[in-house]
């Protein structure tokens, strides 16, 4: 086990039933990093982070969470710790500043409610209804909730669902602003856009095991993937793979003697590594 590691975890094993939902999962987050738990619906996510919030159980294996196993974790342990669950406090028929108030008297040393609506963009809304808010509006405030109590380790599960992209870039800026206050963050989101400008690392999670973690240009080779050059020739598209696009482009500009129509350099998305990995073992076990 890693005792610096905000979580570290190591042969997780939770069955529900036979069968295995998280089987024999290692993972070490670090003090202070955003950390994105990726992974196709029912891979095993939701349950692990559950886990590390101690509320559900395991069948094997180790969990530390801020050095404390969260199967024991007492008082002082949940009051560092933050979640923001999928479907949170919006119904209250409490103020917005009133629900934050009585989270904050659960804390010794909570944030200023006031100022925890200003950070989530919900400034004007102290007097509001939880039930008067928008979809979007209600996720900030279910973050306003996991994070007035000034946790040092944060829960985000799927954060921004039904966000508008204006109020998804908020957010995220928001999330970096917390990471920067020394929070450390793990977020699970089905958003691969979200995990590239949020994660410093990313792990993707299948069939209950992590496959890989990296920095979210290095996922499945990505870094070292060829690139694809595109541009148009005598009046056709043309496109070429290439490991070495900067010189592939000068030859090509000489060519044909300057700007080179309609020209795009695409290195594999996030999105196209992720959906590789996360489809070869399903095409290895279809039965012969
Ligand atoms: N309480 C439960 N009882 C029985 N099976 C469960 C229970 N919770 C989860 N499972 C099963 O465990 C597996 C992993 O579920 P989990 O919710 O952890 O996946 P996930 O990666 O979070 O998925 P999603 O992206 O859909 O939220 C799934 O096959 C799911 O059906």
């Amino acid at each position: 086990m890693d005792d610096d590691a905000a979580i570290s975890i190591r042969g997780l094993v939770k069955r529900y039933g036979e069968r295995p939902a998280v089987d024999g999962l290692d993972l070490d987050i670090r003090r202070g990093e955003i950390f994105a738990l990726l992974g196709p619906n029912g891979a095993g996510k939701t349950t692990t982070v559950e886990i590390c919030e101690g509320h559900r159980d395991r069948d094997g294996g180790e969990v530390r969470v801020l050095g404390v196993d969260p199967a024991v974790g007492g008082r002082a342990w949940k009051a560092g710790i933050g979640i923001v669950l999928q479907s949170g406090a919006g119904d209250s028929a409490l103020s917005c500043l009133e629900l934050l108030g009585a989270q904050a008297a659960y804390y010794a040393d909570p944030r200023d409610p006031a100022e925890v609506l200003e950070l989530v963009g919900l400034g004007d809304k102290a007097g509001a209804r939880g039930r008067t808010l928008s979809g979007g509006q209600r996720r900030r405030l279910d973050v306003a909730l996991g994070i007035v109590g000034r946790p040092a380790m944060l829960f985000l599960d799927e954060p921004t669902t039904g966000f508008d992209p204006e109020a998804r870039r908020r957010f995220w800026e928001l999330i970096r602003s917390l990471r920067d206050l020394g929070t450390t963050i793990l977020l699970t989101t089905h958003y691969l856009d979200e995990a590239e400008a949020l994660a410093d690392r990313v792990g993707v999670i299948t069939r209950g095991r992590l496959v890989e973690v990296a920095v979210p240009a290095e996922l499945g080779g990505r870094g070292r993937a060829p690139a694809v050059v595109r541009w148009s020739e005598d009046g056709r598209r043309r496109s070429a793979d290439t490991a070495t696009p900067t010189a592939f482009v000068l030859d090509l500009a000489a060519r044909l003697g300057g700007e080179v129509p309609e020209l795009s350099v695409a290195r594999p998305t996030l999105e196209d590594v992720y959906l590789t990995m996360i489809a070869e073992p399903a095409a290895e076990e279809v039965p012969a």
